[in-house]
């Protein structure tokens, strides 16, 4: 399975064709609007939100609620666009209409895509990089990622998510019983906290970057339930499954590091607080006494739930903007003001979700088959009988 997105941030609109996805999935639209919607409900974004009321169409490859195993052509409206129009035309426009439409972007913003950007590409216009390198391209991730999900739900598989750090303030740990649990906690809570006083915390937090014209932000944490053993392998470095959960949670804007299961803290433990013991039941088959290893042993799954965290960088675009320069006069200046949030960690955890999903269901699809949901339910069973009983 694999996807590739398309459209800028103030463009008509996004778009992404998935390759692969099996036939005989349920998916409608409602099911990728659920998503969407969550991805565009945290705490700390800009205006853009309010303009924005992401709903998807499903263009190709699914018919009646069923998936065809035809390309998935999804795509989602920039309402913004009709107030870009003639900024982010595709036809050519007259001087004199460049002059009206001046929104020149010559000033890059540390921290954003801009000065590498515009040096790799050549644009003398730092728009043409920002329209692209903006984080509304994840919003087509997110609908991948929700097909994703479809996918992982028929099989058993529960991902869920929440927001551990924002700006320093620190989530403590909550327990839950299920992965519905988590969500229904995260769903409450504006900034997908599950500790209630954390998230005010966090939310005050926010107004006072936004009230100093800075911007902060946080870690967010990714949980996977029912993967079944053994997914991924040690046999070639680019199919160790936790290197390519890493890579794509990496691949979300602003995404700074990655920590799978305890993470960094297994550099001040020995060896025998680190490991996780290994059982075995008739009903449970091979499970382990701890779970610090998040999931993973030897680029392949435990059966233990994954647990993957992604720490995400303050936003770059600043209301008190940081030193720059000026591409044209080759002046410091202040760096330029675009619209834009204070604190993107909550709607960032939707996104991670989303990669996650889509990494975990690709990895199930090429061990379990591509075509028929029906053939792959089966081949799971199969193989989840055989790793109990090994
Ligand atoms: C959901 C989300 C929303 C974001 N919103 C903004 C924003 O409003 N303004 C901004 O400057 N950066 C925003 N970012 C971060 C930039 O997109 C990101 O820093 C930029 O693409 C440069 O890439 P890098 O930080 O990965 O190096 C956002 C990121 C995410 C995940
Ligand atoms: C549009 C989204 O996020 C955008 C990501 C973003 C950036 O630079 O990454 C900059 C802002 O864009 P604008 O200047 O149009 O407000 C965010 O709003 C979205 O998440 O849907």
């Amino acid at each position: 399975m694999r996807y590739l997105t398309a459209g800028e941030s103030h463009g008509p609109q996004l778009t992404t064709i998935l390759e692969g996805v099996p036939a005989g999935l349920e998916l409608t639209t409602e099911m990728i609007n659920s998503e969407l919607v969550r991805r565009q409900k945290g705490y700390g974004r800009g205006r853009r939100m309010q303009i924005e009321k992401d709903q998807v169409q499903i263009l190709s490859g699914v018919r009646h609620g069923f998936t065809l195993g035809a390309p998935i052509t999804l795509v989602v409206q920039n309402n913004d666009f009709k107030h870009w129009t003639k900024i982010m035309g595709a036809d050519p426009i007259s001087a004199e209409e460049q002059e009206e439409v001046k929104r020149k972007l010559t000033r890059p913003r540390p921290g954003h895509a801009d000065l590498n950007g515009a040096l790799k590409y050549g644009h003398r216009d730092m728009r043409n990089v920002l329209e692209r390198s903006s984080a509304r391209e994840t919003t087509v991730r997110v609908a991948a990622g929700a097909v994703a999900k479809c996918i992982l739900g028929e099989l058993g598989i529960k991902v869920g998510g929440h927001v551990m750090e924002i700006g320093g303030v620190k989530a403590e740990k909550i327990d839950y019983h299920s992965i519905e649990e988590l969500q229904e906690i995260t769903e409450a809570s504006p900034v997908r906290c599950l500790d209630k006083e954390a998230g005010e915390k966090m939310m005050r937090a926010i107004d006072k970057a936004k009230e100093d014209g800075d911007s902060i932000g946080g870690i967010v944490e990714v949980i996977v339930e029912g993967m079944p053993i053994g997914v991924g392998s040690y046999v070639q470095y680019d199919r160790k499954l936790e290197a390519k959960l890493a890579a794509a949670v990496m691949s979300i804007n602003a995404f700074k590091g990655v920590e799978i299961g305890i993470g960094f803290e297994a550099a001040e433990q020995p060896g025998s607080l680190v490991h996780d013991e290994i059982l075995w039941d008739e009903e449970n088959g091979y499970t382990r006494r701890t779970n610090n290893a998040g999931g993973f042993e030897g680029g392949m799954t435990t059966g233990m739930p994954i647990i993957i965290r992604g720490v995400m960088k303050p936003i770059p675009t600043l209301y008190k903007p940081l030193q720059s320069v000026d591409i044209d006069t080759k002046e410091p200046f202040k760096a330029s003001i675009e619209r834009s949030d204070s604190c993107a960690v909550p709607a960032a955890s939707v996104v991670a979700e989303s990669v996650v999903a889509w990494e975990l269901a690709e990895a199930i699809l090429e061990q379990f088959g591509h075509d028929r949901m029906d053939a792959i339910k089966e081949n799971i069973k199969r193989h989840k009988e055989y790793t109990k009983n090994f």
